[in-house]
């Protein structure tokens, strides 16, 4: 085990690596190279130290990435705008199924996620795993047409960082979209949720997609969290859906991420309503807490694919095909409200 040790780099809270041969509880990894940071350090080894002066290896950790550092993020960025002449200052990541409003999109630029250097990729049904960038009406907007889930093995900071991709473009502002399981026992299938705020039940469990050292060229290492979703976007909205005559389908409420890929149970069910969740899905809190640790505008909405089964006594199961199929059944309406919400938001950040 020593020899194992010996050949280990100490990184302390700052950042700098040292060897170490001894001491209290450190922190020990191999130094991440150029390699490991364009390419994910899968093998990395992690092994805590304790103890007065006596070494013991407590863990080993492999497969664990380090987050891209800034210079990684911008080379995604400059790959882009060189690919462009479109300078979005709005961003719209598409959940499961409502990646439609790209092909909306005129004079688009389309990156397929495995073009573009850095870039995770995607690996679920209904997510075509695109950037497309370019007008809707007359707005430039870049769009992700399919996102990264926790459960397709990627860690959070993974999940959420074309969200910083997008800020280094000069993205201001962010409509982030989802399809949900409806708990509230008010929503029904095919109603629109506009988040007013989320539970984020992986940071409750120590995990966060800004775990580690923080860059202030992104944002401050304590970002607040309260009106993560901002007030002046969700009441455009609300307008924009009583224009549209869909205020009956259109409900506010609570959103939290679960890891997934599994759908919940009862109980679980049972206890995520008695903390005041209206909906359930597998994304979004990342792409959010990321958005607003470097200072972006965020509205987001989920649509409800199906309603979350609360008892015991039913053959009814919730499956990804229910949720395509509603996505699909509403994806007019949904195009229509994110385009009209682009316009006015456009307008907004031009009068400043
Ligand atoms: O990407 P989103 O959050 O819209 O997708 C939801 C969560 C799972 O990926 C999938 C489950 O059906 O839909
Ligand atoms: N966790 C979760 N995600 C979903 N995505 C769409 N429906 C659901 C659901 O019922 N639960």
């Amino acid at each position: 085990m020593s020899s194992l040790l010996n050949n280990l780099i100490v990184t302390d809270p700052s950042g700098s690596s040292r060897k170490e041969s001894g001491g209290n509880l450190i922190h020990l990894q191999q130094r991440p190279t150029e390699d490991m940071a364009t390419q994910g350090n899968r093998g990395r080894l992690r092994a805590l130290a304790s103890g007065g002066g006596s070494m013991c290896l407590e863990e080993v950790v492999i497969g664990e990435e380090i987050p891209y550092p800034y210079e990684v993020i911008q080379e995604s960025a400059e790959y882009l705008l060189s690919g462009t002449r479109h300078r979005p200052k709005i961003g719209v990541i598409c959940g499961s199924g409502l990646g439609g409003l790209a092909d909306q999109l005129d004079e688009r630029d389309v990156f397929p996620y495995e073009s573009i250097p850095n870039f995770p990729v995607s690996t679920v049904v209904g997510h075509a795993g695109r950037m497309v960038i370019g007008l809707l009406s007359g707005v430039p907007v870049m769009c992700m047409q399919g996102r990264f889930h926790a459960y397709e093995g990627y860690p959070l900071w993974k999940c959420a960082m074309p969200v910083r991709v997008m800020k280094l473009m000069g993205v201001e502002q962010i409509i982030v979209t989802n399809a949900a399981g409806g708990l509230n026992p008010g929503f029904k299938v095919g109603d629109i949720m506009i988040i007013k705020d989320h539970i984020n039940m992986q940071g409750f469990a120590g995990d966060s997609p800004l775990r580690g050292r923080n860059d202030e060229r992104f944002g401050p290492r304590f970002p607040a969290m309260n009106n993560a979703y901002d007030k002046n976007l969700r009441d455009m909205a609300k307008k924009i859906v009583a224009d549209m005559n869909l205020s009956d389908v259109v409900q506010e409420g609570v959103y939290v991420m679960l890891g997934g890929p599994t759908y919940e149970t009862v109980a679980e069910l049972k206890l995520l309503r008695v903390v005041g969740v209206d909906a359930v899905g597998m994304s979004t809190v990342p792409e959010v807490v990321v958005a607003r640790h470097c200072g972006m505008k965020v509205f987001a909405f989920s649509l409800i694919t199906n309603q979350c089964i609360m008892q015991y006594d039913t053959d009814a199961t919730a499956n990804h095909e229910e949720v395509i199929e509603v996505a699909d059944k509403r994806k007019k309406d949904l195009q229509e409200l994110a385009c009209r919400l682009i316009v006015k938001m456009a307008v907004v950040d031009q009068d400043g």
